[in-house]
């Protein structure tokens, strides 16, 4: 049920992070158990051309190392694309499909991300598939509807607790210090939850579904107290060992 959901603190660098980043990650790999009482579990989601070398930063802790994108074929003529082979080959566990940022600057669908997670599974990796509406959708009313219609286009048939995650990031969120009400962000993950639990049957009870978009120490534990929120995609407080460490304390208890 929802209430026994491990959850997952995990952090998306984006376009960030060079080697000398990677001091900041052995930071977070050494002090997250303390942080987060043993309570969550932790990733950090890295350009590709770190994906190695931060699996070898955290190696014999239980910190987790994912990528942000992958191309739906294992192999062949795609220049410049990784496949989630390639992902999996370096060590890594996870792979971000569909973040709000692929979907607008190279126009992925619904059916894209689809596939791309199961080219995610396909190489043994769990897929964190991001759903969330616009500005305008939401002032539209119509931010239940998109994160209807993204959730059945977006999470395949066969999607369970151990291969998928669901993220839920309102565009309008991310990067701008704004963040829903408490009150909103229930409204979102419950209806989430429901049109998992109706499409998945009963593994939809168990899917963690985060929430992303300026999430930060100061407001996380409000954000992750809300029911059916089990845990954070952040962004920007994930590039900071102190931000990334002072977010998961929220589950120390
Ligand atoms: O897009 C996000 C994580 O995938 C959220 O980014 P911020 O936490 O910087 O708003």
């Amino acid at each position: 049920m929802p209430s026994s959901i491990r959850p997952l603190v995990a952090g998306n660098w984006k376009m960030n992070g060079l080697a000398a980043h990677l001091s900041e990650l052995q930071t977070m790999a050494t002090g997250f158990e303390d942080a987060s009482g043993g309570a969550a579990e932790a990733l950090i989601c890295v350009p590709a051309t770190l994906i190695d070398r931060a699996v070898k930063s955290v190696a014999g802790s239980d910190f987790a190392i994912g990528a942000e994108d992958c191309h739906v074929e294992e192999k062949g003529a795609h220049t410049g694309d990784i496949s989630a082979e390639m992902i999996a080959d370096c060590g890594a566990s996870y792979v971000i499909v569909g973040h709000s940022e692929r979907r607008t600057n190279h126009g992925e669908d619904d059916a894209t991300v689809a596939q791309k997670a199961k080219a995610g599974w396909r190489a043994g990796l769990t897929a964190i598939i991001c759903v969330g509406e616009t500005e305008a959708q939401r002032k539209a009313g119509e931010t239940l509807d998109i994160l209807e219609r993204q959730i059945a286009g977006s999470v395949p048939a066969e999607a369970n607790a151990e291969n998928t995650v669901v993220a839920y990031e309102p565009v309008w969120a991310i990067g701008t210090g704004l963040t829903p009400t408490v009150e909103d962000v229930a409204e979102a993950h419950t209806h989430i939850r429901s049109r998992l639990v109706e499409a998945l049957g009963e593994a939809g009870q168990s899917v963690r579904i985060l929430y992303g978009g300026s999430v930060k120490p100061a407001n996380a534990a409000e954000l992750m107290a809300v029911q059916n929120v089990n845990g954070a995609l952040i962004g920007g407080a994930s590039l900071k060992a102190d931000d990334f460490l002072g977010i998961a304390a929220v589950y120390s208890g």
